[in-house]
């Protein structure tokens, strides 16, 4: 366990007790899911393409809503909120996706400052009336990611790594308790991708913030995280700290198709 000190710990920040999620065409994609993150942790989710990843993420922001069990966010269970609970739980939980989802033809600043629209009524946001505090909000947010230099430019002349920190830095305008990266680096070259992965953990480690990321590459998840957790077919089978994985380990998660396996585990 990297930091010398034991997660649990800490406080439980996300906890699933027996979670279902079946899509509405009858595909099932978590099933029977208890699984605790404990606040601070950085834990990484691996498994092949299909293996419920991304519906995991999606259930803890109410992306996707689950469709048995409880879930539980900070001590709250999350699954029946509605209006104002919602809102203020997607304002606690920061996102970045494998497409970055950035407006590509405003700036760098104007995207960075949308991170904050929530706490605004939609027509001061649409008049770019932010306080000055949010304006230095979004200052320190592209500082934290090396990207100041670019407030002005258009986000479409930025490389794909360069949007990637600019999403994180959208993400963090909203003072998060969580991190969610759905495939944080899929879209970029390896040395992008440690950049991206670099920013991921000085936020996670300076900021106390919770990371949650689903990756491809088990190299990367071994180096960054604290904690690995595996799924296939949308169940957990995998769940170990850092200290105690080893490679061999990932030939359950991966053994349906030996190609997938050998690209995962070589980066
Ligand atoms: N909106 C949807 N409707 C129906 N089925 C879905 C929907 N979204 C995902 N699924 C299915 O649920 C299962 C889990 O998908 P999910 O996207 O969570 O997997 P993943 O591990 O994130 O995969 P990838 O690595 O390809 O992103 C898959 O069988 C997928 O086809």
């Amino acid at each position: 366990m990297k930091g010398g000190f034991k997660m649990n710990d800490r406080p439980v920040m996300i906890e699933f007790d027996n979670v279902q999620k079946v899509y509405p065409n009858g595909t099932v994609g978590l099933k029977d899911i208890d699984l605790k993150i404990y606040e601070g942790e950085f834990v990484a989710v691996v498994g092949l393409s299909g293996a419920g990843k991304s519906t995991l993420l999606r259930a803890i922001n109410r992306m996707h809503d689950v469709t048995g069990g409880d879930l539980k966010v900070d001590g709250q269970s999350i699954v029946g909120y509605k209006g104002k609970e919602l809102r203020n739980l997607r304002r606690s939980i920061g996102m970045i996706f494998q497409d970055f989802n950035l407006v590509n033809r405003s700036s760098v600043r104007r995207n960075v400052l949308s991170g904050r629209v929530g706490y605004y009524p939609t027509w001061k946001s649409s008049l770019d009336l932010f306080s000055s505090e949010d304006k230095k909000r979004a200052l320190d947010s592209l500082n934290r990611v090396n990207m100041t230099e670019k407030l002005y430019t258009r986000v479409d002349e930025l490389s794909g790594g360069q949007q990637q920190r600019v999403a994180i830095a959208r993400a963090l305008m909203q003072d998060p308790k969580i991190m969610l990266a759905d495939e944080p680096i899929a879209s970029l070259d390896p040395l992008t991708a440690t950049a991206v992965m670099d920013d991921l953990l000085s936020l996670n480690k300076d900021l106390g913030i919770t990371v949650l990321a689903n990756l491809h590459s088990v190299p990367l998840a071994m180096k960054y995280a604290d904690r690995i957790v595996g799924l296939r077919a949308g169940q957990l089978v995998y769940d170990k700290p850092i200290a105690e994985v080893s490679q061999d380990d990932f030939e359950g998660i991966y053994s349906e198709n030996e190609a997938v396996k050998e690209g995962a585990l070589n980066g």
